[in-house]
Formats: structure tokens, C-alpha cells, sequence
């Protein structure tokens, strides 16, 4: 498949590579304000968050540390089965530590709302989510995040990290995916 092919199995571009650069810088400048004088440690949920991760810590000014969990609640549908794994735990000692939490998208809301409530469990001084997409409409669960890139509506998207069966996370964009694709 030529990776102008991927392009047809989107109906729209939602948000340019653009857009999310602009996003990113202007969430790493509130990042910086709010973290001042203090150690911040920066997690990252694989495998979704990886382009946000990159691109955010390093649109940080400063020092952050760096550490990763995988967590998979889709398997390889387009609905949350609601059940959150950790399939790779930190390797980092949380406890007192300022934590944020880095993920591409904010669905059902069950994977981070879980996941918060599981890193406050361990004694963190704090716990909070950058999410750079959510979807007002999908919410199953409330969840107490400080930083949003961006609102969608509710279709399954990809693009920047965001799979379907494990494709298009190379996609520079995120776009709809076309329901030819998965019907
Ligand atoms: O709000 P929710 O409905 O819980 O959905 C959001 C989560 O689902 C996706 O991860 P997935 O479990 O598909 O794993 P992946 O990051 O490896 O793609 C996405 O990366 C989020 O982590
Ligand atoms: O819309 C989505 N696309 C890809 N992965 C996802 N995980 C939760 N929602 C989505
Ligand atoms: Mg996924």
C-alpha cells in the first residue's frame, strides 16, 4: 500500500500536523507555568501517546524525566472492552513525585480515569492528564484532566499515534476513518 492510499481510507482530515504542533506549544507553555520549581515527571501510555509524548516534552523548556506503562483496553476494535491491562508497569518509584500523564485521546474515558486513580494509589504528590484529543460526546466516565488539545466529535479516528487494528499511527494527520474500512 502506497501511503497515499491511506489518505482514501479517511472521509475527512480532522486536525493537520500543523494544528497539533501549534496545540502542543501552547500546552508546554501552560506546563511550564504550572510546574515551576518543582520535578515533574512525565509519563507516557503506550503505544497511542508516543507522537504526543515526543513532540510535547519537546516543546518543553525544561527538565522533565521520562518513563512509560502500556495499558490496552480495544484490542484490535473500534469500542473500549471497558478493561483495562497493564501490559508494562513504571519503572519508576511515583511516590511524592508530580506526575503527568500523557496520552493521545480521551474516548470512554475508562482507560485514563482508571489509570489516574491507579497512580494517585501508589502516593504521588500529584496526578494529572494531558490528553491531546477527547471526545465530549463518548464520555462513560468524567475525567479530571488539566490539559486538552483538542475537542472531536464522536468518530473513530486515527492518525499521530492513533490506531486501528494497529495501522495508520504513521499518519502525520488525524482524520475519520472510513467505515468501508472496518464494516
Ligand atoms: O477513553 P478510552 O475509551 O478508554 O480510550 C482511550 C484509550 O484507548 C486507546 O488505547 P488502546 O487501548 O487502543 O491502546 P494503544 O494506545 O496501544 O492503541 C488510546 O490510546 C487511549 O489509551
Ligand atoms: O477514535 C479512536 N481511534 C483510535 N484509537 C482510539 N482509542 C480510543 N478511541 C480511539
Ligand atoms: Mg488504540
Amino acid at each position: 500500500m502506497r501511503a497515499s492510499d491511506i489518505q482514501d481510507d479517511l472521509t475527512e482530515v480532522l486536525v493537520t500536523e500543523a494544528e497539533i504542533h501549534a496545540k502542543l506549544d501552547e500546552l508546554a507553555d501552560r506546563i511550564e507555568a504550572d510546574y515551576v520549581g518543582e520535578e515533574l515527571l512525565v509519563v507516557g501510555v503506550l503505544r497511542g501517546a508516543v507522537m504526543v509524548m515526543a513532540d510535547l516534552v519537546r516543546a518543553l523548556d525544561r527538565h522533565v524525566e521520562m518513563d512509560w506503562m502500556a495499558v490496552s483496553s480495544y484490542g484490535a476494535g473500534t469500542k473500549s472492552s471497558g478493561v483495562v491491562k497493564i501490559l508494562k508497569d513504571l519503572d519508576t518509584d511515583i511516590s511524592g513525585r508530580h506526575v503527568l500523564i500523557v496520552e493521545d485521546i480521551i474516548d470512554s474515558g475508562l482507560t485514563l480515569d482508571w489509570l489516574q486513580r491507579n497512580l494517585v494509589g501508589r502516593g504521588a504528590a500529584s496526578v494529572e492528564i494531558c490528553a491531546l484529543f477527547r471526545k465530549p460526546d463518548a464520555a462513560k466516565v468524567e475525567v479530571d484532566v488539566r490539559y486538552v488539545g483538542f475537542d472531536i466529535p464522536n468518530a473513530f479516528v486515527v492518525g499521530y499515534g492513533l490506531d486501528y487494528a494497529e495501522k495508520y499511527r504513521n499518519l502525520r494527520d488525524v482524520g475519520v476513518l472510513a467505515p468501508h474500512v472496518y464494516s
